[in-house]
């Protein structure tokens, strides 16, 4: 694991996402297309600021959720909505948002209609992955339902998750896909994800599911 430790969250945020920048462009003129995987959640924001200020070839670039609540684009839990108002904007606008989303009642019923173009932006160039102060990353959550399948190497692309800390059911990419990426980021703020950072470390998989990414993440952290 790299661990970057920097002196505000401002610092992090631009620096991160120059980094992304740069990898993005590097895979663009490499492969001629780029898939880039974000996280939801509260953390995330000002980097898809930034990056939608990027000058980049967009168009070119695939964008999809490493994991979406079931819930529709119009509920403010949407991460689909706010990739949609934080990053799919600006220079931006053009990127393709490979939807991780569908309006049915459950995951399980969305999930074979998601999978192909989910499928076709594999191996993920980039990656960037949040961390909640119990241990999770994407909607691999302790306690989950369908944790052991999610973290196997028996793993589907896409499996539907319903875990204790999940206030709604989830649909989310699985290890074996999302540890495709040719670049890894987890991005935390604050003492206690640090801290719970620390303490994965030492636990194994099912009870420290973003364990399973460390040995090829970089960390980014911020107070
Ligand atoms: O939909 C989600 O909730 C995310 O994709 C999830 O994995 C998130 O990254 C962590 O829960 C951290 O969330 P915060 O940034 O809000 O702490």
């Amino acid at each position: 694991m790299n661990f970057i430790e920097y002196p505000d969250r401002e610092v992090m945020f631009l620096d991160l996402a120059n980094k992304i920048a740069g990898q993005l462009r590097t895979a663009l003129d490499t492969e001629g297309r780029a898939s880039f995987c974000v996280p939801g959640g509260t953390t995330p924001g000002p980097v898809f600021d930034t990056l939608s200020a990027v000058s980049l070839d967009w168009e070119r670039v695939d964008v999809l959720l490493n994991d979406e609540r079931w819930v529709p684009e119009s509920s403010e839990r949407s991460n689909t909505a706010l990739l949609k108002r934080r990053l799919l904007t600006g220079k931006a606008t053009n990127a393709h948002l490979v939807p991780l989303y569908r309006d049915v009642p459950t995951p399980e019923e969305g999930l074979t209609d998601l999978m192909p173009a989910i499928e076709a932006t594999l191996p993920l160039n980039v990656l960037l992955l949040g961390m909640g102060t119990d241990m999770h990353t994407a909607s691999l959550f302790p306690g989950a339902d369908q944790l052991e399948l999610g973290l196997s190497d028996a793993a589907p692309t896409l499996l539907a998750m319903r875990a204790p800390g999940a206030p709604e059911p989830r649909i989310t990419l699985s290890a074996k896909a999302l540890k495709t990426a040719i670049s890894t980021h987890i991005l935390i703020t604050g003492p206690e994800k640090r801290e719970a950072l620390e303490r994965a470390q030492k636990l194994d998989e099912m009870q420290a599911p973003v364990s399973a990414f460390l040995s090829q993440a970089t960390v980014h952290w911020a107070m």
